[in-house]
């Protein structure tokens, strides 16, 4: 199965079940992986076919930004029906990381599969 990955992808969210953290937002990091059959892309050389790791970064970044949430599980749902959805991939799987959570871990966070390979 080819796949499409986005790693890494840092952006800055009012999230959290404490009063603290709905005053300022904090990072979380999300490593995405989208299945994706890249030999139409790879054999015509062109953007339209391939699944635009930009555009999908970007629908990321205005969803986690949309509104505030508590749950760091409800912004992983989220994000694995956007990419489903909007971009038509069969399967995905999203964890998103929390690194200012908790003081004595470097991270926390969820990781979740949805769909069928
Ligand atoms: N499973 C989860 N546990 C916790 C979450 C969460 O989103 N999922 N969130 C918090 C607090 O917001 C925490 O991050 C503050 O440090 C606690 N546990």
């Amino acid at each position: 199965m080819d796949k499409v990955l986005i790693e890494q992808l840092v952006i800055d969210a009012y999230i959290g079940v404490y009063d603290w953290e709905h005053d300022a937002p904090q990072p979380l990091v999300f490593d995405i992986e989208m299945a994706w059959d890249n030999k139409p892309a790879a054999a015509t050389d062109d953007i339209a076919l391939a699944l635009d790791y930009d555009k999908v970064s970007q629908a990321l970044q205005k969803l986690v930004q949309d509104r505030p949430r508590q749950l760091i599980e409800t912004i992983a749902e989220e994000a694995a029906a956007l990419i489903q959805t909007d971009f038509k991939v069969s399967w995905v799987r999203v964890k998103v990381g929390k690194p200012k959570a908790v003081a004595a871990a470097q991270t926390v966070a969820v990781e979740i599969e949805r769909g069928s390979k």
